[in-house]
């Protein structure tokens, strides 16, 4: 059975200790410990107060469900010590440079770097991307202001421009921009809103191309932790684990 580390022991981290069933969860680490110790409760595994202590633990897999910094910090790290690695705050991956070297140390190892489909959907197929042309690929999405972390009684945009851009300034809402990316191998348009009237988390996403076109809503619920997450992208992380050692593989 795979073991699984978790980096981040937070909102999604909780949904997949508690919803998980089955999943081997063997290894906790978070930077703020009592998080890991909360989580420690829930599944049994031993809690970590040094990363490296968590990193030698035997593991197949690493989650990280952490933060955009947490990917910088530890991702070369867990590739490095012959270890997959689960990357949700893919916001990371923005930073070509970065990419590069995190796909040539999975090379190197022989390691694999997952991208999990988090709070969208559609992003198997979307995948043609890059062996057909596409001419454009847009994302709205539209969360609370409590979400963003701002203030305003009325439907707001907050930004519009580049995926990189956007996820500069809201690393904990966007990640889904850079994932769009990086499975169409396109430059994805970002439109964020904030709206005091919405009460899910919605992702429009509009594509184009040789292919035809394509239009996706999707209105998440959030977590009740974390407004900010949608619960599908916890789900996502559950579905990719338990399908890892399926003898059918489903989807592009
Ligand atoms: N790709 C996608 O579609 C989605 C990505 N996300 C991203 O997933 C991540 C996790 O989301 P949530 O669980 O809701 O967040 P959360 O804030 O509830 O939990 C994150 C946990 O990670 C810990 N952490 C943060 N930085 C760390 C570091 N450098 N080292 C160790 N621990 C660290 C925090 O202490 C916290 O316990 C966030 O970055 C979020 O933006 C969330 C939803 C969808
Ligand atoms: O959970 C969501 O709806 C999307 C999100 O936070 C992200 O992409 O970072």
């Amino acid at each position: 059975m795979i073991r699984v580390g978790l980096l981040g022991c937070g909102n999604v981290a909780e949904v997949i200790a508690s919803e998980g069933t089955g999943i081997n969860i063997t290894a906790l680490y978070d930077f703020e410990h009592s998080h890991a110790e909360h989580l420690k409760e829930l599944t049994g595994a031993p809690a970590f107060k040094k990363f490296e202590d968590f990193l030698s633990q035997d593991l197949d897999i690493v989650v990280e469900a952490a933060s955009v910094g947490a990917v910088y910090e530890h991702a070369e790290d867990v590739l490095m010590s012959g270890k997959d690695i689960v990357i949700l705050s893919v916001g990371a991956l923005a930073d070509t440079d970065f990419k590069n070297r995190l796909i040539k140390i999975a090379e190197e190892k022989n390691r694999k770097i997952r991208i999990p489909s988090g709070a969208v959907m559609g992003l198997d197929n979307l995948k043609i991307g890059q062996i057909s042309p596409m001419s454009k690929v847009l994302l709205r999405t539209t969360k609370s202001p409590r979400s963003l972390r701002i203030e305003t009684n009325e439907k707001t945009l907050v930004f519009s421009g580049r995926a990189d851009e956007c996820i500069k300034q809201y690393p904990k809402n966007i990640n889904v921009a850079v994932a769009l990316e990086l499975a169409t191998g396109h430059d994805v348009e970002v439109e964020l809103w904030a709206d005091p009237d919405i009460k899910r988390n919605m992702h429009e996403i509009f594509a184009e191309g040789d292919f035809g076109d394509f239009y996706l809503k999707i209105k998440n619920n959030p977590c009740p932790q974390n407004p900010a997450t949608s619960y599908l992208a916890a789900l996502s992380i559950i579905t990719l684990l338990k399908n890892l050692e399926k003898p059918m593989i489903i989807g592009t």
